[in-house]
């Protein structure tokens, strides 16, 4: 914390350790300047955490070939995600297949609009959502006192930002809302949000707390993609 930080949201985590924060600091500069740039770039009305949209970032055909792929790999998230229980994370996702040549032209296309280098970004992806299904509160920030991150430090370090994209209109729910914000945003095919998940000093910002609240009707579907501070996985 330092002088000029916001006071700690409503809902946070226990304070942690953050030893990617001058790393986070030049990702936030660094993005910062470039969505700003940017007229297609539309920043959301939060006073202290910072959240884009693009709308029709993909057009609608593009969206159901990612959903087909979707389809083709979902598996319980609790399978994937070793440190959730699966009352947090109802959905499915998977790990879209990243050498297929129309995946690598999404995330590419993803990484333009950002600006950073594709090695730093982790695999897209996929989550579906089908009735009463959800993803609770949580922050996408690695909790750095937990044991997983001895792993995430040596594999790209923190997460900073993270895109994401709404394959479908949902018919009801699937929302996802910023608790400590007051912000939350319906389902819209095509649209990708993106948010910093740093303060602007590179603190591990506690106001972006998010849920994927649960669908009532239809199915979700989006992809996610988060960024790290360097190169992501092993290399
Ligand atoms: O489903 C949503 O709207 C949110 C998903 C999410 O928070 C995530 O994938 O990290
Ligand atoms: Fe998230």
């Amino acid at each position: 914390m330092t002088k000029d930080s916001p006071p700690l949201p409503l809902r946070h985590y226990p304070p942690c350790p953050n030893p990617d924060r001058a790393a986070m600091k030049l990702v936030g500069d660094r993005v910062r300047a470039r969505l700003e740039a940017d007229p297609l770039v539309q920043r959301l009305p939060a006073e202290h955490a910072e959240v884009w949209a693009v709308g029709d970032f993909l057009s609608g055909e593009e969206c159901d070939r990612l959903i087909a792929l979707i389809d083709g790999t979902a598996v319980p998230s609790q399978i994937l995600d070793h440190g959730y229980n699966e009352v947090w994370r109802t959905s499915y996702s998977g790990d879209v297949d990243r050498n297929d040549s129309f995946v690598r032209m999404v995330e590419r296309r993803i990484d333009d609009l950002i600006g950073l280098p594709h090695e730093w970004g982790e695999t897209m992806q996929g989550q579906r959502y089908a009735p009463g299904q959800e993803f609770r509160e949580h922050m996408d920030w690695f909790w750095t006192k937990a044991p997983y991150f001895k792993t995430e430090a040596k594999r790209g370090g923190q997460r900073t930002y993270t895109a994401m994209i709404y394959l479908n209109d949902v018919e009801e729910g699937g929302e996802t809302a910023f608790l400590n914000l007051g912000l939350s945003i319906p389902p819209q095919r095509g649209v990708l949000l993106a948010w910093n998940n740093a303060g602007l000093d590179g603190s591990l910002n506690q106001f972006t707390l998010h849920a994927g609240t649960p669908v009532v009707k239809g199915t979700k579907y989006i992809v996610t993609k988060w960024y790290r501070t360097r190169t992501w996985g092993n290399a």
